[in-house]
C-alpha cells in the first residue's frame, strides 16, 4: 500500500498528529485529506487502536468516522472504551456520534426517518465550541438510518437537524464532541471550520505540516515497487490511467513501460481509437488489445456469504447481476494482462501490473486496503480478488491509491498535460456494460405496490390530505411542518405522477450499499424543476427502499409499469446506449457544457412505457436516462438542475428529442438524485 504521503515536514519542524479511527466509512479518506488541508498530519487506523497505542504514537487528538454498522448490533466493530476516558479530545462523526452518545448511556435507535442528503440543522447552543463563527442554520450532509435516542450522561444537545433529530452532543470540559452529519464532505458547506474549531481552537494544535511533494512521494513509491522489473500499465484513456501513465513516464526509463489500452467492447463511440491517438499525442505508444469476445462470454468464480466454496457465475451476456458484471469484467481484465506478459515473452514475475486506481475505487469495494469495516458499495474492476492476490504479491504499482479525483487532475497539470485530457469525463472501465441494467423479469417484491401508494400519497399531497387518505400518515410522521408546506403547495399547483418502476439501481445509504427501486414522476406540463429536486431528496427519506428518483420527459406516464424487457448486455444493446450516449455527448460539446458538469452517465434501462394494459402489446422498447453529476471528489455530489447556467433547458431538450430518435426507445428520464442515496453511476 501507498506510504503515508508527506511523511515529514520539509522544515523538519515537530508537528501534530491527529487520529482517526475507522469504523468503515465511505469518507474516511476524505476526513484524512481535509485535516491535511488544514496542515495537521493525520492518520487513518484501526477503530480498535488502543489508547495505549495512541498516547505512545503521540497523537493529540481522536477523530471517529461513520460506518455502515450499528452501535447496538451484537456484531458492531469493536474499540477501546478507555477512548472517553483517556483525557484526549474526540470528534466523533455520524457512527462516531452514535458510539459516544452510547459510552456515555444514552440511547441509539433506527428511526422511521432516514435522512440522506444535504438538510438544514438548527445550531441550539450558540456557545458550542465547535460551531464558533457559524450562523445558527447550517447545511450539511447526513446519511444515517440510526439516531440518537436518549442523550448520554454529561453530554449536552448543540444542534438538531430539520427533521428535529439530533445533529451534535458535547461536553465542552471532557472536550469531547459529536456530530450526526459530515463535515468531511462538500455537501456540509461549513465542514472546514468545523474542523478548523477542533484542531486549532478546542484542541490547540499547530497548523504546521505541510506536505513534501506528493508527485516527489509517488515518484519515490513506483521506484521502489518497480525495482528492475518491467511495468505493465493499463490505460483506459481515462484521466487516472493517462496520469498514472505520465507519471510512470517521469519516474522511470521508458523502456520500461509497456503500455495497453483494452478494447473491451463496451467503449463509447470511437473512444477506443480516439485514446490510442490522445496518449500518442503525449509520448505514449499504446498496444490496444481488442478482446470484446472474451469479456462478453467471460466467467468468474464467486463465493456468496455462507457458502463454501465459490461458484462459477453465468456468462456476462447471461448476467443481470451488477456484482457479477463487475467481477467477471475485472477477472477478464487481469486473465487479458497475463496473455498479454505471454505473447511478449516476459516472465511474470519480472512484470508489475500498474492500474489508475483512486481511493473511492478502493473504500466503494471495500477494500481491506483501505478499511476493515467498509460495506461494498460496488466492486470496481481494478480491485477484484484476482487483483487483490497480485496486490499481496507485490505485483501491482497504483502510485494513484490515496487520491481523489480532483488531486489527480492537479498532479497531471502538474506534469504538463493537457486540458482537453485532465479535464475529460471520468469514464468506469466496466464502461457502458454497468450502464445496461439488465433484466430478465420485474422486480416487484411485496412492497411494490405500498411504495406505489405512498409515492402517490406524496405528489397528490393535496388531495390525500383532504380526503385523509388511509398511508397519509407514513408522509406526514416522516416530514416537518414546512416540508409538508411545500407539498402542499407543489401538489396544488400542477399535477405530477409518480410511478415505481419494477426495477433496482446500486445505491449508498448510511454508509451502506442499497440495491432499491427507482421512481419515476411525470408530468403534463413542463415542470418546475427546483420542485422536483426538492421531492427527489423527500421521497428517499420517507419511502426508504427508493434510492433513485427520475423525471420522466413525455407527458403523464399513463399506465403502470409491471413488466420489463428482456435484456442483457447484447451487441444491439450496446449500440443503442452508445447511440445514445455519443448524442448526449455531442449536444453537451457542441453547446459548451461540458465543464460545467462532472460527469454525466447515459444509461439505458428496460421499461417500455406508455404500452396500454388491454392491447397487451409486448414490451420491447427500452428507455434512456440522463445523469448529469456535480462534484469535486465523487463520494458525494448533486444532479445539475435543468434550467440552471450548468445545464440550460434548451441543451437539455436538444439531447431528450435527438435520444428520442434513436431506434427502440421509449422514453428519456432526468435522474434528480443526489449522492447519497445514489451514486454517480446505477450499478
Ligand atoms: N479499457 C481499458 N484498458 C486498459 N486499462 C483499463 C481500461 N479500463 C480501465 N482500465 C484500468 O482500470 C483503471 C480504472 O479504470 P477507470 O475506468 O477508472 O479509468 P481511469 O483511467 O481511472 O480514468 P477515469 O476514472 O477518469 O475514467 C484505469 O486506471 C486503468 O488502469
Ligand atoms: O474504474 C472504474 N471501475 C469501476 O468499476 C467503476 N464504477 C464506478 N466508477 C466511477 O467511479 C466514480 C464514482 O462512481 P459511483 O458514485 O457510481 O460509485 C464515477 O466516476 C464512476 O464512473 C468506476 N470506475
Ligand atoms: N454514515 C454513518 O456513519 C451511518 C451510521 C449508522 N450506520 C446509521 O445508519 O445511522
Ligand atoms: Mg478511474
Amino acid at each position: 500500500m501507498n506510504p503515508k504521503f508527506g511523511s515529514a515536514t520539509e522544515n523538519g519542524l515537530h508537528h501534530d498528529k491527529v487520529a482517526i479511527l475507522d469504523a468503515g466509512s465511505q469518507y474516511g479518506k476524505v476526513i484524512d485529506r481535509k485535516v491535511r488541508e488544514l496542515q495537521i498530519e493525520s492518520d487513518l487506523l484501526p477503530l480498535e487502536t488502543t489508547v495505549q497505542e495512541i498516547k505512545e504514537k503521540g497523537y493529540k487528538a481522536i477523530l471517529i468516522s461513520g460506518g455502515p454498522n450499528s452501535v447496538y448490533d451484537e456484531d458492531a466493530p469493536s474499540y477501546d472504551k478507555s477512548l472517553f476516558t483517556a483525557n484526549i479530545p474526540i470528534l466523533g462523526i455520524c457512527y462516531g456520534m452514535q458510539m459516544i452518545n452510547s459510552e456515555f448511556g444514552g440511547s441509539v435507535q433506527k428511526k422511521d426517518i432516514r435522512e440522506d442528503g444535504q438538510t438544514a440543522i438548527t445550531i441550539l447552543e450558540p456557545t458550542c465550541p465547535l460551531f464558533s463563527g457559524l450562523s445558527k442554520t447550517q447545511n450539511v450532509l447526513l446519511t444515517h438510518g440510526d439516531s440518537v435516542d436518549k442523550i448520554g450522561e454529561k453530554m449536552k444537545k448543540a444542534a438538531v437537524s430539520s427533521s428535529d433529530i439530533v445533529a451534535a452532543i458535547y461536553n465542552e470540559q471532557m472536550k469531547i464532541y459529536g456530530v450526526q452529519f459530515h463535515p468531511e464532505v462538500d455537501l456540509t458547506e461549513n465542514g472546514k471550520q468545523i474542523f478548523s474549531n477542533f484542531l486549532f481552537n478546542i484542541c490547540g494544535l499547530t497548523q504546521n505540516f505541510t506536505m513534501i511533494s506528493r508527485k516527489e512521494q509517488c515518484v519515490k513509491y513506483i521506484k521502489d515497487k518497480v525495482g528492475n522489473n518491467k511495468v505493465l500499465l493499463l490505460v483506459s484513456g481515462g484521466v487516472d490511467s493517462t496520469v498514472c501513465a505520465a507519471l510512470l513516464r517521469y519516474a522511470l526509463n521508458p523502456s520500461k513501460i509497456i503500455a495497453v489500452h483494452v478494447d473491451n467492447g463496451f467503449m463509447r463511440k470511437d473512444e477506443s481509437d480516439k485514446v490510442e491517438k490522445s496518449l500518442k499525442e503525449i509520448g505514449i505508444d499504446l498496444i490496444v488489445k481488442k478482446a470484446f469476445n472474451q469479456f462478453y462470454k467471460g466467467t468468474t468464480a464467486i463465493k456468496k456469504p455462507g457458502q463454501m466454496y465459490s461458484l462459477e457465475t453465468p456468462m456476462l451476456c447471461n448476467t443481470c447481476n451488477p456484482e457479477e458484471k463487475r467481477k467477471i469484467i475485472g477477472d477478464v481484465f487481469v486473465k487479458l494482462t497475463n496473455e498479454i506478459i505471454s505473447e511478449m515473452n516476459l516472465k511474470p514475475e519480472e512484470v508489475v501490473l500498474a492500474q489508475g486506481t483512486l481511493r473511492p475505487d478502493l473504500i466503494e469495494s471495500a477494500s481491506s486496503l483501505v478499511s476493515k469495516n467498509a460495506d461494498t458499495i460496488k466492486t470496481h474492476h481494478n480491485d477484484t480478488e484476482l487483483i487483490r492476490q497480485l496486490r499481496q504479491q507485490g505485483r501491482v504499482v497504483e502510485p494513484l491509491a490515496d487520491f481523489h479525483k480532483d488531486e489527480v487532475r492537479a498532479l497531471g497539470y502538474d506534469l504538463g498535460l493537457p486540458a482537453h485530457l485532465v479535464e475529460r469525463h471520468p469514464f468506469p472501465g466496466p464502461g457502458l456494460a454497468i450502464r445496461i441494467l439488465c433484466a430478465e423479469e420485474p422486480y416487484m417484491e411485496k412492497d411494490f405496490a405500498e411504495t406505489q401508494v405512498i409515492a402517490r400519497v406524496i405528489v397528490d399531497y393535496k388531495n390525500k390530505l383532504e380526503r385523509k387518505h388511509a398511508l397519509l400518515a407514513r408522509v406526514t410522521e416522516a416530514t416537518t411542518d414546512d416540508e409538508k408546506k411545500e407539498l402542499l403547495r407543489i401538489s396544488s399547483s400542477y399535477e405530477i405522477s409518480a410511478t415505481v418502476l419494477p426495477i433496482r439501481t446500486v445505491g449508498v445509504q448510511g454508509d451502506k450499499r442499497s440495491y432499491s427501486y427507482v421512481l419515476g414522476l411525470s408530468s403534463q406540463v413542463d415542470p418546475n424543476w427546483n420542485d422536483l429536486i426538492f421531492l427527489a431528496k423527500l421521497i428517499p427519506r420517507i419511502l426508504h427502499n427508493i434510492n433513485r428518483v427520475c423525471y420522466v420527459f413525455g407527458g403523464h406516464i399513463q399506465f403502470p409499469i409491471s413488466e420489463v424487457t428482456y435484456t442483457h448486455i447484447s451487441n444491439f444493446t450496446l449500440s443503442q446506449l452508445r447511440e445514445a450516449d455519443a448524442i448526449a455527448n455531442e449536444v453537451m460539446k457542441l453547446t459548451g457544457t461540458t465543464k460545467q458538469i462532472a460527469q454525466m452517465p447515459i444509461v439505458l434501462i428496460p421499461i417500455h412505457f406508455d404500452r396500454d394494459p388491454a392491447n397487451k402489446v409486448p414490451s420491447v422498447q427500452r428507455s434512456i436516462v440522463l445523469r448529469p453529476f456535480l462534484t469535486n471528489d465523487f463520494m458525494t455530489g448533486v444532479p445539475a438542475i435543468p434550467g440552471s447556467d450548468r445545464l440550460p433547458l434548451h441543451v437539455l431538450g436538444k439531447m431528450v428529442n435527438e435520444i428520442m430518435k434513436v431506434e427502440g426507445i421509449s422514453r428519456v428520464l432526468y435522474d434528480l438524485t443526489p449522492k447519497p442515496p445514489g451514486t454517480t453511476e446505477w450499478e
